[in-house]
């Protein structure tokens, strides 16, 4: 046999990180095409069994049609999308359906099903070929009729557009980036970033699939600006998908006045205007906005000024109008001064080149300019990016009777309180503020507990209340078994003054033990059994706020929490001109304003010190709910915490599992963290498998090193910690840590093998999270070897399944194969997808942190393969693996000098594979290798020997 070729690390050439990305989606979508010509004549459904929030589940029975309903509810929602197999009952033969089309959803009906042509696919195995989880919003207009009887089908033929926006710029820098991550980020649509000079591919080739649902120009002339061969590319990609383009303007840096006669538009520049007023004629495109509310102030112009469109062709529709600033001393053609004249926001509804286009005269700032801009990609995107028109709002005060008597509640911030709950449910139907209590301070105040304090006790049944801790204090100067105490005993006195106290939702005081995680709070929480949500500042990280994620750890609910913008201030100036000033400033949406935009689901925080003295937090509450009223159509509701924090995680259902991160690595969560504990000492390097690739092996061969070291044995772990990639996750980090022993010196590198990491889903973007720097190394030998090895492993284990089977018979199972037989069939053949699995490590980290191992090489000549690896990992001293590692004739492989060989479960003998067998594998992996080789290419990385060979030689025995 010929000696497999050394499987090098990849050079360091750049490739352009687009480039990559592009080829890996290729890669993974490669695969379904081929499937999906494989199955053709199928019916393709969304399979709502697929839906990943967990209430769809129960709509099974009732099928779409309860799905549709909920849509209706909440008009959109997002789902994921999969080819199922085509008996699904959710298809009938003539049901008309809606279809998921460039141009919107539209009802047809399908063609009758002919059994023949039907083929069956386990969603199991079909939902590996996504590795880049495609998501996408279905928007549904809410006018339309509720009792429809419309079922949903997803046909992969239509050209779907990803959940994501390609947003051009003249250059990508820092500073021209923020304003639109802002917008984007903010309402959680993924973006990518384009120089105008070189716009990426736009569509998957091989699928013909499109890339982005939208396309944005920060700055209209821009694409007015591009070069031919830019611009075609655009408007052709534009043309042929049906997708939008949502342009802004910066009329700071240009000339006056730019003629587009191509486009039958001249945009007039550095413009000074006053007030907007939305065209209320246009009828399918406001959605948030209310168009009969005019804005009748001056338009900000600090940092930039308008653009007004001169528009002549019947294509142009105008959005929004202005009036000419009084003072404005232009003299341009055509420069309607008549109040409200001027156009500031046009549609291009495609009547000259079928795109459509929505330009906006200045960037997003503008609070009216941000709901245009956001009702124009819901539009745009024919519902892909749109937002829920629910908000709903918690408004926690913490720190109740806490503070020192300067800013501790006087009776005016009492009342203003109470004053502040009905004004703001003028707005918000039921809205109570949440009081968040700490008993201690109120008690040590005793008789001098301030009046105000008092009459908040009276006042009790007009708030909701929540326990802090019984003392206001951080929790690691508190002894672990003082925090029950402190907990108890802030129950007691909420009872004792008869406050409505929602005992499910508490706050620790400084968010301390939350996250990063304090097993013992949580261990408290447990024992208390009614802990049911929390929330932090500090998931995952505290800035941009919109980055703010929850997490649900050991049954407690932790949401994010939104900061009023007050929330720093220091309450220097009169109390009640700084509440007016953020009230006018919500009014002229503000930075609240823009989170009840995006937000749909929010708890604010604030402290009692912004209601006592100032009184400023209310102003902003009650500015901003009054400004959404005023100019939105947003529905705002104030639900019990419980029902919140369970709403939030049905919509974000993603966010269940937590992503744990070094405190390390970020001064508040450091700062957070216990100052009696050392911080945990995370592994640098992971052998992350697959299984039967030679991962005990090349441990081995590791460990060989005088400086590396791995985890410690433990008798309740078979033989992997398999942390990333299991239940095990959930135990949080100070488990995981534990399981290394401490480093002997700076030298001392730590790793960990777990061989299920490689193709478990979760494990890249955890690992990435937790372990930002790890190296990883991944080993490849011919999966069909591979899926072999792990039947030897089975039989030499006596399962029972294999006594039953026979290889063959696993392999080739079916969908009509018992349930345990297709369980045991993706066991053997999953993993050996290696070109899936890969592209999701590589959407994670980059090339420079994977290195690929040939596991062949590995067997044949594990000196060169090792002394390559201490390079990778950058271990010192080097050592020469030759005086370490030699072949063993008895064994047949190569074992350490010193510790001698792998038992005798790994490198076994056994009968060469069936003919059949190797035949079917070759048959199986032919696609999927190829895809291999493609992914390799994209990265510039070799192939490795086996992989040159399947095409024409057997399956290694
Ligand atoms: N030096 C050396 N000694 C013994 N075995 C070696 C060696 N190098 C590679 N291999 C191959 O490793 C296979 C077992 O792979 P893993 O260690 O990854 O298995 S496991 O997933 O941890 O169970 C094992 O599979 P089997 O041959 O099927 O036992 C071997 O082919």
């Amino acid at each position: 046999m010929p000696r497999p070729a050394t499987m090098k690390r990849w050079s360091n050439t750049k490739v352009a990180s687009v480039g990559i990305l592009l080829c890996l989606m290729v890669v993974a979508l490669n695969r379904m095409e081929k499937e999906r010509r494989a199955y053709a004549g199928a019916n393709i459904v969304v399979d709502h069994r697929s839906l990943v929030s967990k209430r769809f589940e129960d709509f099974e029975a009732g099928g779409v049609n309860a799905v549709r309903q909920e849509q209706q509810n909440r008009s959109t929602i997002l789902q994921r999308v999969f080819v199922a197999n085509a008996q699904d009952k959710l298809v009938t033969d003539s049901a008309p359906v809606a279809v998921a089309g460039p141009t919107g959803a539209r009802v047809f009906t399908p063609p009758k099903r002919n059994p023949a042509n039907e083929r069956a696919l386990p969603s199991e195995v079909l939902s590996q070929y996504f590795p880049l989880e495609i998501y996408f919003h279905k928007y549904l207009p809410e006018q339309s009729p509720k009792s429809t009887p419309v079922k949903t089908v997803l046909n992969l033929d239509t050209k779907l557009p990803l959940k994501t926006a390609l947003v051009v710029l003249e250059l990508v820098k820092a500073s021209t980036k923020k304003p639109m991550e802002d917008f984007f980020g903010a309402q959680r649509i993924q973006i990518e970033f384009a120089e105008a000079a070189s716009i990426p591919p736009l569509v998957i080739k091989s699928l013909q699939v499109a890339r982005y649902s939208l396309i944005v120009f920060a700055n209209h002339e821009v694409y007015l600006g591009l070069d031919k061969v830019q611009k075609s590319k655009i408007d052709e990609y534009c043309q042929a998908y049906g997708v939008g383009i949502l342009s802004f303007t910066d009329s700071s840096k240009i000339g006056e006045q730019e003629l587009s006669s191509e486009y039958k538009i001249k945009m007039q520049h550095r413009m000074k205007l006053t007030g907007m007023k939305l065209n209320s004629e246009v009828k399918d495109l406001w959605r948030i906005a209310k168009p009969e509310k005019v804005f009748k102030d001056p338009l900000p112009n600090d940092n930039s000024e308008w653009t007004v469109f001169l528009c002549d062709h019947p294509s142009y529709q105008s959005l929004a109008f202005s009036t000419v600033a009084p003072g404005w001393k232009g003299s341009v053609e055509g420069i309607n001064k008549a109040e409200f004249g001027l156009v500031v926001a046009v549609r291009d509804t495609g009547l000259i080149d079928g795109i459509h286009r929505i330009i906006l005269g200045n960037d997003p700032e503008f609070f009216l300019n941000f709901i245009i801009a956001m009702d124009g990609l819901a539009f745009l995107s024919h519902g892909r990016l749109a937002l829920p028109m629910e908000r709903m709002v918690q408004v926690d005060v913490d720190d109740m009777f806490v503070g020192v008597s300067t800013v501790r509640t006087k009776p005016k911030d009492a009342e203003a309180m109470v004053e502040c709950n009905k004004r703001i449910r003028q707005y918000v139907p039921n809205f109570k503020l949440f009081l968040g209590f700490t008993g201690a301070m109120f008690l040590w105040g005793g008789d001098d507990a301030d009046e105000g304090e008092r009459m908040m006790i009276d006042y009790a049944q007009e708030f909701i209340w929540f326990n802090h801790l019984y003392r206001h204090e951080l929790l690691y100067i508190t002894p672990t078994d003082r925090i029950s105490g402190a907990m108890s005993k802030n129950a007691v006195f909420g009872k004792e003054k008869n406050l409505p106290v929602v005992k499910e939702y508490m706050i620790l005081p400084h968010h301390a033990g939350v996250y990063p995680v304090y097993p013992e709070v949580f261990d408290e929480w447990e024992k208390l059994g009614y802990i049911k949500a929390t929330s932090t500042l500090e998931y995952p990280y505290r800035h941009p706020q919109w980055g703010r994620r929850g997490f649900i750890h050991r049954g407690v609910m932790v949401l994010p929490r939104q900061t009023c913008r007050l929330f720093t201030k220091t309450i220097s100036f009169d109390a009640y001109e700084g509440g007016k000033k953020a009230m006018d400033e919500s009014l002229n949406g503000g930075y609240m304003f823009k989170i009840f935009l995006t937000t749909p689901i929010m708890v604010f925080m604030t402290h009692m010190s912004n209601y006592a003295t100032g009184q400023l937090a209310q102003y902003e509450f009650e500015g901003v709910t009054k400004a959404i009223a005023t100019w939105t159509n947003l529905k705002m509701v104030a639900p019990h915490p419980i029902d919140l924090a369970n709403e939030y995680f049905e919509f974000y259902p993603d966010e269940v599992s937590p992503l744990w991160s070094d405190p390390a690595r970020d001064p508040n969560l450091k700062e957070l963290w216990r100052v009696n504990k050392t911080l945990p000492v995370f592994p640098k390097v992971l052998i992350a498998g697959p299984q039967k690739t030679g991962t005990t092996a090349l441990m081995t061969f590791l460990l060989l090193h005088p400086n590396l070291v791995t985890s410690k044995p433990d008798p309740s772990l078979y033989e992997e910690v398999q942390f990333f990639s299991s239940n095990l996750y959930d135990n949080g980090i100070d488990w995981y840590a534990s399981r290394f022993p401490e480093k002997k010196n700076d030298q001392t590198v730590l790793f960990e093998k777990s061989a299920n990491y490689f193709s478990h889903h979760r494990t890249p973007q955890r690992v990435k999270e937790l372990m930002p720097d790890a190296k990883i190394i991944i080993i490849m030998n011919n999966p069909s070897r591979r899926a072999y090895s792990w039947y030897q492993h089975l039989k030499a284990h006596n399962d029972s399944l294999v006594q039953q089977y026979t290889f063959y018979q696993i392999i080739t199972a079916d969908d009509q194969a018992p349930e345990t037989l297709k369980i045991a069939h993706k066991r053997h053949l999953h993993d050996g997808i290696y070109a899936v699995h890969l592209s999701r490590w590589l959407l994670h980290f980059p090339k420079e942190q994977l290195y690929l191992v040939d596991g062949e090489k590995l067997i044949q000549d594990p000196v060169s393969v090792m002394n390559d690896v201490q390079k990778f990992i950058g271990v010192t001293p080097k050592i020469d693996y030759k005086t370490k590692i030699q072949f063993d004739t008895e064994k047949g492989f190569f074992c350490a000098k010193t510790t001698g060989c792998l038992g005798s479960g790994k490198g076994r003998s056994y009968e060469k594979m069936d003919k059949a067998s190797e035949a079917y594998l070759r048959e199986f992996y032919k696609h999927h290798n190829e895809d291999l080789k493609t992914l390799l290419d994209s990265i510039e990385h070799p192939h490795p020997l086996w992989l040159q060979q399947t095409e024409n030689s057997q399956a290694p025995s």
